[in-house]
């Protein structure tokens, strides 16, 4: 990891597998998609890039996989320098874009079969792997038909059995879950758990659901606006947080200003963020802080729907670093891509 970027948890000794170094991206019309990226992956680990829609992951696994080219900033892939040997490492990698690869008027089998013959595979030993990730993703009932009648769930596994025919070294999932029903994602959770695990395979995955890579990332990296604004294993990330979560729900929208004007002069509380109904706050005490906190409010002429303390989430380790909600940063990114050439800001967003 370059200098810059904050990094919690437990030394690391490992090989990297994966790295990238200030890597800069500006698409045309102005947006700069990356704003001096650095990261590394360790072998055999899985790295959750998480970030809300529009912070720079897909752009980052662009580069990653040669299928993008960075303005400046260097980045490397299983040794292969991927400007110099883009050939290199697309033979050492395998990707599972977030838009599906495979052919829908084809079926799993066909489609497999056809990726293996582009990485030189032939005859009985093509069949064999085909076969053998045809059980494994649970589409061997389904190999004969069509993948235009694949449900989401399964097209997604052949998504993720497509892109290891080859048995690459490195694997890129973008967004593996996206659209997926709940029991969908959680058997494509144990699947990505077990390939990491059992394999030995090095996992970049990039993800906006903070549930996700706090269950299959060794370690996340935050990005936002571009840059991984901190980085570390999700318990490091969350412990580092002192004391409960506060939230409170409002009867209606708070005025943000008088709000944190009346909260921000109670002892014992940091952290504050105001938006629209929702009140969170970080408290040492978070049981002993909820009546300050409702009396407070109260005096205010906020009325309070409800209450709960929590232990640190991956959304407050987001709020900390990123200085603002993930939800607040996705409404962002949208109301950005609305207003198309609207430079995303360069400098916000840092460490605090
Ligand atoms: N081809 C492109 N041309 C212009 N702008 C682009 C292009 N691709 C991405 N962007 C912009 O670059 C920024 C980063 O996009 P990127 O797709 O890397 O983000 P992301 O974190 O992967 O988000 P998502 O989860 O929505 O894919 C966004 O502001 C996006 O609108």
């Amino acid at each position: 990891m370059s200098t810059g970027t904050m990094s919690t948890g437990s030394t690391r000794t490992g090989t990297p597998v994966v790295r990238a170094d200030n890597l800069v991206k500006t698409y045309p019309g102005g947006v700069t998609a990356l704003n001096g990226l650095a990261l590394t992956v360790e072998a055999g680990t899985v790295l959750g890039l998480l970030g809300p829609n529009g912070a720079g992951k897909s752009t980052t696994v662009k580069i990653l996989t040669t299928l993008a080219r960075p303005d400046s900033g260097t980045a490397t892939v299983a040794g292969h320098d991927v400007l110099r040997h883009p050939g290199r490492v697309r033979r050492a990698i395998g990707v599972v874009a977030q838009k599906s690869g495979a052919d829908p008027a084809a079926t799993g089998r066909e489609n497999l079969v056809l990726q293996g013959r582009l990485y030189g595979l032939r005859g009985r030993e093509l069949n064999r792997r085909v076969d053998e990730l045809l059980e494994r993703f649970v589409l061997t009932d389904a190999a004969r038909r069509m993948v235009k009648e694949y449900s989401g769930g399964m097209r997604r596994r052949l998504d993720v059995a497509l892109g290891l025919v080859h048995r690459p070294e490195v694997l890129f999932l973008d967004e593996p879950t996206t659209g997926l029903d709940p029991e969908a994602r959680t058997a494509m959770w144990d699947e990505i758990t077990r390939l990491a695990g059992d394999e030995g395979l090095t996992i970049l995955l990039t993800t906006h659901y903070l549930e996700e890579a706090d269950r299959l990332a060794e370690r996340i990296a935050i990005v936002d606006r571009g840059r991984i604004v901190v980085e570390g294993t999700p318990d490091a990330l969350k412990g580092e947080l002192r004391g409960d979560a506060v939230h409170l729900e409002l009867r209606a929208d708070g005025d943000r200003a008088a709000l944190t004007a009346v909260l921000a002069g109670l002892a014992g509380l940091h952290d504050l963020a105001v938006d629209g109904r929702r009140v969170s706050v970080r408290a040492d005490d978070g049981a002993a802080a909820v009546p300050v906190l409702l009396a407070a409010l109260e005096r205010a002429g906020a009325a309070v729907a409800a209450a709960t303390v929590a232990r640190p989430s991956l959304d407050d380790v987001y709020l900390r670093y990123a200085g603002r909600r993930f939800s607040e940063a996705e409404a962002e990114a949208q109301a950005d891509s609305a207003g198309a050439g609207t430079p995303v800001q360069a400098t916000a967003g840092g460490a605090r």
